[in-house]
């Protein structure tokens, strides 16, 4: 497998959602700096199973141990490995899945691909269980790029139909992220929150599932940050979005919508405000030529709607090679939209950290 990212920071992730624990080993991360643990706290906190309305029944308190690599408080140059215990698992709800894959859950190609031996219960090494350690390694990542003024924030774009406001491409560090808090959703929007939990409801009584967007911004990034080709910030970042399970679409900037505009629409004027060299419009999203810019970072992630729906569904049953209807079990969340917004900000915080310690490394870094 290949759960391992990064260039200067090394990000490896393990386990499966049915074994006795998930977690992370965080290697090249530098000596030194004093972790915010209560950060990280609230950080998976907001990605945990809550039980609500939109999300999974299972319980897991995600609470993390340290096994290496942090002492009293601070890094010590070593891995940090830190690990989360499974508690709340019912793998009989698995049995079934074996004969019947899922329509559209890793079931059947990660069967092929493993010959039978890999582990499906609870969706195994492809659950969304994993999202906790990279949640854990990505706010580790993220209290250290606060202390040298770089944000992310987001916030529910879309649910199915119902959109939320969007942030201003140029100008996002002005009350956001307090607005977001406000609300029982993370949108803007109090009013378009309510309209996504009604649909969540309606959708959890039909049996069915619901997908949507997050919106993220990065801000603070100085100009000059990533290369072109292989090495642009869109292929760091997709790369680490493209790993959250349930991400079918990444866009950047004005994203597709920059396809429909004239030149003279998409283009971004530069202008200078406080000694400053920034931009009217950021139809681009902050990068180009995969180099930032210096205006704020802004893409999309597009989420499915997840496959484990509580309604009967036609598989093929691979013993007997008939279609058959596949009943499935296991308790599944409605809507991962709310919880992918936390997995959405520290996955980003993962490639914008190894990307300036690419660039600057470790004193460098000090002075941006
Ligand atoms: C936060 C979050 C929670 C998820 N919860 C579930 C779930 O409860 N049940 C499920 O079948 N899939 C869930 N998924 C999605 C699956 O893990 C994912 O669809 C599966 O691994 C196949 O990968 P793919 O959809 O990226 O192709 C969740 C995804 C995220 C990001
Ligand atoms: C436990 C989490 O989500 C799980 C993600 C998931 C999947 O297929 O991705 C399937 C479900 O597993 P189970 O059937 O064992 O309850 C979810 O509960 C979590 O995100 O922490």
């Amino acid at each position: 497998m290949s759960s391992i990212y990064g260039n200067q920071l090394r990000i490896s992730i393990f386990g499966e959602s049915h074994g006795e624990a998930i977690g992370t080993v965080v290697d090249g991360f530098p000596a030194g700096v004093a972790v915010d643990f209560d950060f990280i706290r609230a950080q998976m906190a907001r990605r945990r199973p809550s039980g609500g309305a939109f999300s999974t029944k299972r319980h897991e308190t995600d609470d993390f141990r340290i096994l290496s690599g942090i002492r009293d408080g601070r890094t010590t140059g070593a891995p940090i490995c830190a690990v989360m215990e499974n508690g709340d698992t019912h793998s009989q709800d698995y049995d079934n899945l074996t004969d019947m894959p899922r329509p559209s859950h890793a079931d059947y190609p990660a069967m092929v691909r493993y010959k039978g031996a890999n582990d499906p219960r609870g969706g195994g090494h492809f659950s969304a269980r994993l999202t906790a350690p990279l949640v854990f390694a990505g706010s580790l990542c993220r209290s250290f790029l606060r202390t040298r003024g770089i944000e992310l924030i987001a916030h529910i774009a879309s649910i199915a139909d119902v959109a939320d406001e969007v942030f201003d491409l140029c100008r996002i560090g002005g009350g956001e992220a307090e607005r977001i808090a406000q609300n029982e959703l993370p949108v803007l929007s109090a009013e378009a929150g309510e309209r996504m939990l009604a649909l969540i409801r309606a959708a959890r009584s039909a049996g069915d599932t619901l997908g949507g967007v997050v919106e993220c911004a990065v801000t603070g990034m100085k100009p000059g940050c990533g290369s072109p080709m292989f090495g642009s910030v869109e292929s760091a970042l997709s790369s680490l979005l493209f790993s959250i399970p349930a991400v079918k679409g990444v866009e950047f900037g004005s994203g597709f919508g920059i396809a429909a505009l004239r030149g003279s629409e998409a283009n971004d004027p530069y202008y200078s405000e406080n000694d400053q060299i920034k931009t009217r419009f950021n139809h681009n999203g902050g990068i180009l030529g995969g180099i930032t810019t210096g205006m704020p970072i802004v893409f999309r992630a597009a989420f499915k709607p997840i496959s484990s729906i509580a309604q009967p569904q036609r598989t093929l049953n691979l013993k007997s090679g008939n279609e058959e209807t596949l009943v499935v079990r296991g308790r599944h969340d409605i809507c991962v939209v709310p919880r992918a917004v936390p997995v959405v900000e520290n996955a980003a915080a993962i490639a914008v950290c190894d990307l300036l310690l690419e660039e600057y490394g470790y004193e460098g870094l000090a002075n941006v």
